[in-house]
């Protein structure tokens, strides 16, 4: 189970301000998040995931405020893919991946935590390289591992800030399906407004740290993608491109 419910949030940055009155996101919800490059979506995606603390509002996961939740329970039902990760020093994909394990351990990974891992490294692609350094890998290969870092810490919302930067669209696509067949609750920043309709169940769009759209794909619409982007797109049967 993974309700979010954000009330009165409010964080401000110099002369940017994040605003959101009521956003409520019910489980197993797959939600898209959009907006121009500084309208608020990782700043965001920040406040949700209980990494960033100097706001003032509600953000409840089931019911429970995140700040009071504490750092392993948290984890268990929560976790956040940020927009740039980095490693201190070389571990194997086999060994990152695995560390999602870790909210689920006390201590030490079992041998469901090691079977658990590998079955993710299948699924993502990455049992053939399960055993190269992270350093050695591609952006692209780096971003999967990441992900499937993410997959594994197995938290009933997962909230991703642009999971497919430096994805090929197979990859990309294979992630996306995924996504939308688990039963868990997502949250993720993206910039293909095509890929945002065709699968997510709710789109939000960001401008100037407010939302100004709320809905389902279907109610998407060329105004306001305009109004989000200033760039004009025509509709083309269920697509958007650029007009
Ligand atoms: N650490 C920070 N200190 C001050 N201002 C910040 C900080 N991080 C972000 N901002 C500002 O907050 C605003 C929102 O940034 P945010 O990163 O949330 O946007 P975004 O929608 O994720 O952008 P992008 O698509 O470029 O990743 C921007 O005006 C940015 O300059």
């Amino acid at each position: 189970m993974a309700k979010l419910e954000v009330f009165n949030l409010k964080l401000k940055r110099n002369r940017f301000e994040l605003s959101v009155d009521r956003l409520v996101i019910e489980n197993t919800e797959k939600i898209a998040v959009l907006g121009e490059n500084g309208s608020g979506k990782t700043t965001l995606l920040e406040v949700i995931s209980g990494n960033l603390k100097d706001y003032s509002g509600n953000v409840l996961i089931d019911g429970s405020d995140i700040e009071q939740l504490k750092k392993k329970t948290k984890a268990r039902m929560v976790s956040f893919l940020p927009q740039f990760t980095d490693v201190l020093f070389s571990q194997t994909v086999y060994e990152l991946v695995l560390l999602g394990r870790y909210p689920h351990s006390s201590g030490y990974f079992t041998e469901q935590d090691k079977k658990k891992t590998l079955e993710v490294l299948e699924e993502f692609g990455l049992l053939d390289i399960k055993d190269v350094g992270y350093f050695e890998l591609s952006g692209g290969q780096k971003r999967r591992v990441m992900i499937a870092r993410t997959v594994n810490q197995d938290a009933a919302l997962s909230i991703f800030d642009e999971p497919f930067a430096n994805l090929d669209i197979k990859h990309s696509l294979s992630i996306l399906n995924r996504m939308s067949l688990t039963k868990k609750t997502i949250i993720a920043s993206i910039h293909d407004v095509n890929l945002a309709v065709a699968f997510f169940d709710r789109i939000i769009i960001l401008k100037n740290g407010s939302i100004i759209f709320l809905g389902k794909p279907l109610d998407l619409n060329t105004e306001v993608l305009h109004e989000a982007f200033g760039v004009d797109f025509k509709s083309c049967s269920d697509r958007f491109v650029f007009a």
